[in-house]
């Protein structure tokens, strides 16, 4: 049988966002199964809590729904307008039907919003626009195993990947990771809950250079550093 990471929430009633209502329109819906036909496209947001998330993850994530109350921070969508727009830039100036084919890219799944909940990437990610700073709470599910009882090193880097990543892409538009560096110093226990801190250093003509950490829930613990170079596509440049 499946475990999940967190106790059974009492009440799903008490999952408010700041306004009192249920957390769009702030957190929006993602869709996390697109369809490139155009003829159907399920949402499902992944980043409003859900039964698995852990006390902890509740707690920092209506901490940062209270910051984006002045409108200091936003709770990223990751599909919807901004970044929904840039997916769909990418696929029409770089997606090459040639490997990837149309009912093949019906079935595709963004890999951090693919497993089922509570065993896999349960995250959330805010933006300080005044900061460039992204932010992500993620509590890393069983299937995301390494060494046992702790997280893998690639799912770690996965999710430092995409928060530094989304640092670059609000900063740049459409790029791609051509360096990631990462010194993991303490492990991650599974299930447990860290926040991953990214800002964007300097910007080189298509060159966006971010650094980042990942640190425990109470900020005692520093897991990891890494610096990442994100590269703008140049729609004029084949990627294959
Ligand atoms: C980033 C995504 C945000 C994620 C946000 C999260 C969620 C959003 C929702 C959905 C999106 C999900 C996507 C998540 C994916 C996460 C990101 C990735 O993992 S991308 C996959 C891994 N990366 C790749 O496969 C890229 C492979 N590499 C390439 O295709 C190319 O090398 C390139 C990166 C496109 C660059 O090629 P290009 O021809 O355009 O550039 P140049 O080679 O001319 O280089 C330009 C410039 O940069 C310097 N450069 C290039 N590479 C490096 C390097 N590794 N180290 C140092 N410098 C490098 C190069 O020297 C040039 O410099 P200069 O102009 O000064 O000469």
């Amino acid at each position: 049988m499946l475990r999940s990471c967190a106790a059974p929430l009492r009440s799903l009633g008490a999952l408010r966002g700041p306004r009192g209502g249920a957390c769009p329109p702030l957190c929006e819906p993602r869709p996390a199964l697109r369809s490139f036909s155009s003829e159907k496209v399920i949402y499902k947001d992944f980043s409003i809590p859900n039964p698995s998330w852990s006390k902890d993850l509740r707690l920092l994530f209506d901490q940062f729904m209270k910051k984006c109350e002045d409108g200091s921070w936003k709770c990223l969508p990751l599909y919807k307008h901004g970044s929904l727009q840039r997916i769909q830039d990418f696929k029409t100036f770089f997606h090459d039907p040639k490997f990837t084919k149309e009912d093949v890219m019906t079935q595709t799944r963004l890999f951090t919003s693919s497993f089922e909940e509570g065993l896999g990437f349960e995250h959330a990610m805010f933006y300080n626009d005044v900061e460039k700073r992204t932010v992500c709470l993620f509590q890393g599910g069983l299937y995301l195993e390494g060494m046992p009882g702790f997280l893998h090193g690639g799912a770690i880097a996965t999710m430092i990947d995409s928060t530094l990543g989304m640092s670059a892409l609000i900063a740049g538009g459409i790029v791609m990771t051509a360096n990631l560096n990462i010194n993991f110093k303490r492990p991650i226990p599974l299930c447990s809950v860290v926040v991953i801190n990214s800002q964007v250093d300097k910007v080189e003509g298509r060159k966006i250079f971010v650094s980042g950490n990942v640190q425990s829930a109470d900020e005692k613990t520093l897991h990891s550093e890494a610096t990442g170079l994100f590269i703008q596509l140049d729609p004029d440049k084949s990627l294959t």
